[in-house]
């Protein structure tokens, strides 16, 4: 399909599809958010492989021309590459996005950089980061371990974060989200290289606030998981919000993030969308954990990654090495890794001392 008018295979709508400058991507990650990116990618003649790291898995993917496990109903465009070899799949690309799960990472990446020509790529690629999620083992956010492990300079990374369920991006529904890179130039041209009609991109340069907010938002989105299922309404769930944000505005700023990122997309919209959304994972097991099911449980019930609960395991530590005030974070601390009571966590939460917004 051309630039131009396109019929979206997957809605099956009229959508407008605006030509683009065309760079070779890769997307690492077969679940729901990187199928999606692929799909819509692919369907505005962007050269795109998804690659995903079981053979079997990507040989049913090439068959089934869906992702029936991740992205269910969502046809891919013909154009779209499925790969299981990583060297394969990286080696002509000048885009690399990474949609996997944060913890596994920088083991991908290192084993890229084993490769003896992954040089070459490294000095002319672009890294797009759109995994959410704070290393357990180091403290470290997404663009940082990229960092370390590439040795790339920070103006070939740049992170894709903001209100984006796959659900709704798939199937064109109006979407906007900010690229966060420190040098203006790259967010830029990855803006340039992802924009659509229905999906609007925004640039910043304060990588630290998006990534910051853009992680611990999934904490908040567990207790609100957590708030509904215990059967607490909307007052409940407009505090956590509020309050959810001045506590991840406190860490990102203590880290080097500036304010106003938490009032952009990154901040207040993706914390807004992932509380109030049924398509959010991290929502979803903060429902179940309220319902009694255990970690454990939950975690064999789904393929799914729910980020926020490394994530609420990486802040928590780092918060309390950095001496810094997370009673939202501390509460699903608890109640995740130290089985407390989600009810009495809340009351305990609700009965802290006093004191001026
Ligand atoms: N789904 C969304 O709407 C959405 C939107 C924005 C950002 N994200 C972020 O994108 C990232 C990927 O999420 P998703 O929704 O695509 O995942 P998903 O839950 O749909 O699927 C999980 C994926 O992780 C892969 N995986 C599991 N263990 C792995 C390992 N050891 N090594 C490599 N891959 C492994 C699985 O194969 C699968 O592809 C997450 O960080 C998520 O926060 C998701
Ligand atoms: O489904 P969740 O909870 O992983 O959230 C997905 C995205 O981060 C929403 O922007």
């Amino acid at each position: 399909m051309k630039g131009g008018k396109g019929v979206s295979a997957a809605a099956g709508v009229m959508i407008a599809i605006a030509p683009i400058t065309t760079l070779i991507a890769t997307i690492l990650g077969g679940g729901s958010w990187g199928t999606t990116l692929g799909v819509i990618l692919s369907l505005r003649d962007v050269p795109v492989t998804l690659w995903t790291r079981n053979e079997q898995f990507a040989n049913k993917l090439a068959t089934d021309r869906e992702n029936k496990t991740y992205l269910p109903g969502i046809h891919f465009p013909k154009t779209l590459v499925i790969e299981s070899d990583l060297h394969k799949a990286i080696i002509a690309a000048e885009i690399i996005v990474i949609a996997i799960p944060s913890q596994f990472i920088r083991n991908i990446l290192s084993e890229i950089v084993s490769y003896s020509n992954s040089l070459n790529w490294i000095r002319k690629g672009t890294i797009v980061i759109v995994s959410k999620g704070i290393e357990v083992k180091t403290g470290k956010r997404m663009s940082e371990v990229v960092k370390e492990i590439t040795g790339l300079p920070k103006k070939q990374i740049c992170i894709l974060y903001g209100p984006s369920h796959a659900e709704e991006v798939s199937k064109f529904h109006p979407t906007a989200v900010v690229f966060a890179s420190s040098a203006e130039e790259t967010a830029k041209k990855v803006q340039k290289f992802f924009q659509s009609d229905m999906f609007r991109g925004y640039t910043n340069t304060d990588i630290i606030g998006v990534e910051i907010a853009g992680s611990i938002k999934n904490i908040m989105a567990i207790a609100s998981g957590i708030l509904t299922g215990l059967g607490f309404g909307d007052n409940a769930k407009a505090a956590l919000i509020t309050r959810g944000c001045a506590e991840i505005k406190r860490f990102g700023v203590a880290l080097g993030g500036k304010s106003e990122t938490f009032s952009g997309l990154a901040g207040i919209g993706d914390l807004v969308v992932t509380c109030m959304s049924n398509h959010s994972r991290n929502r979803q097991l903060g429902i179940s954990i309220a319902n009694g099911k255990s970690l454990e449980a939950i975690s064999n019930s789904t393929n799914m990654i729910a980020e926020g609960v490394e994530t609420t395991r990486a802040t928590f530590f780092l918060a309390k090495k950095l001496d810094i005030e997370m009673p939202i974070t501390t509460a699903v601390y608890n109640v995740l890794f130290k089985h407390h009571d989600p009810l009495e966590t809340i009351k305990k939460l609700m009965s802290r001392d006093s004191k001026a917004e």
